[in-house]
């Protein structure tokens, strides 16, 4: 297969002019070069440096433990391997929520030490102050609303959000801050497909689903999740494009057995 798109590095005015267009867009995450890399040549507009790598590269059991430090690193390995998407990087819990002095100096060390693109912030009117000082400083920012895991020990669960009329109406009042903010784009997390279909009408920002329905202006995923690599994880929103899992755990233990009937290294493989 080969690449047939214009290799025209894009940018956040290339995601309005998309969303205007009625062009979708597709984003996932990545965390390393090689999949980065993979990401960019298989054709994605955006990819996010999400702190879901706290969960896929770390284990740990929630996002919270990831540090600015963490992020930095996945950020600049990624930002090594792409060529035309757009990179949007997760600024972690405890970094933003204190002060607007406080996420201002998250996100510069970001922009700073990564070559990114955008950072992403979770969260609405709370942290509107915090938005506003990271604009000001020129960087430009995605919001994320509905599920934000960052906010899990609020929540409870990773239950669906705004199903609720009120929690509905301050998902919509939060989106609006947002766009007027500045913000340049809005990922919308587990929330009824209506709801998101409401914003993404009302709003001229690109809205970003995941688990949001398909009336979005596009789509994001955790790409381990669409390659099948986690077997324990399979949320309703998520569709599995390969059963990476299957193939790699088959690709290892044909390999063992290789090792130990001595099949492996052959001649050709020996000096
Ligand atoms: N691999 C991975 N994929 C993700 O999409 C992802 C992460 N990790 N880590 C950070 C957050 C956490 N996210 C989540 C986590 C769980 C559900 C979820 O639907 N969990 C349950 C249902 C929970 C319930 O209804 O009570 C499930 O069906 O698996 C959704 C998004 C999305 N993000
Ligand atoms: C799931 C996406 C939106 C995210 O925030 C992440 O991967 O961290
Ligand atoms: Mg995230």
């Amino acid at each position: 297969m080969s690449i047939h798109f214009e290799l025209k590095k894009i940018t956040t005015e290339t995601l309005k002019k998309m969303k205007v267009s009625g062009e979708k867009i597709s984003m996932l995450t990545a965390y390393d070069y090689s999949m980065a890399k993979l990401a960019d040549e298989g054709g994605l507009e955006a990819i996010l440096v999400g702190d879901s790598a706290a969960n896929v590269m770390a284990g740990y059991e929630s996002t919270l433990p990831i540090t600015l430090d963490h992020m930095i690193y996945h950020a600049q390995s990624v930002v090594r391997a792409v060529k035309r998407a757009l990179v949007i990087v997760d600024l972690p819990f405890g970094t933003y929520q204190s002060d607007p002095i406080q996420a201002y100096n998250s996100a510069v060390r970001i922009m700073k030490e990564s070559g990114a693109s955008a950072i992403k912030i979770e969260g609405g009117e709370e942290i509107k102050d915090s938005i506003k000082s990271i604009l000001n400083s020129g960087i430009p920012v995605m919001g994320h609303l509905g599920l934000t895991p960052q906010s899990i020990n609020k929540f409870g669960s990773f239950k669906l959000r705004a199903k609720e009329l009120d929690e509905a109406e301050k998902l919509i009042s939060d989106a609006k801050l947002l766009e007027k903010l500045g913000c340049f784009s809005i990922v919308l997390e587990k929330i009824p497909s209506d709801l998101a279909e409401k914003i993404s009408r009302e709003l001229s920002i690109p809205i970003i689903g995941i688990g949001a329905g398909n009336e979005t202006d596009g789509q994001v995923l955790v790409i381990h999740d669409l390659l099948g690599m986690n077997k324990d994880f399979k949320p309703k929103f998520v569709r599995k494009y390969l059963n990476l899992h299957e193939e790699i755990t088959e690709a290892v233990s044909q390999y063992v057995k290789d090792v130990k009937s001595k099949n492996f290294p052959n001649k050709e493989e020996s000096f």
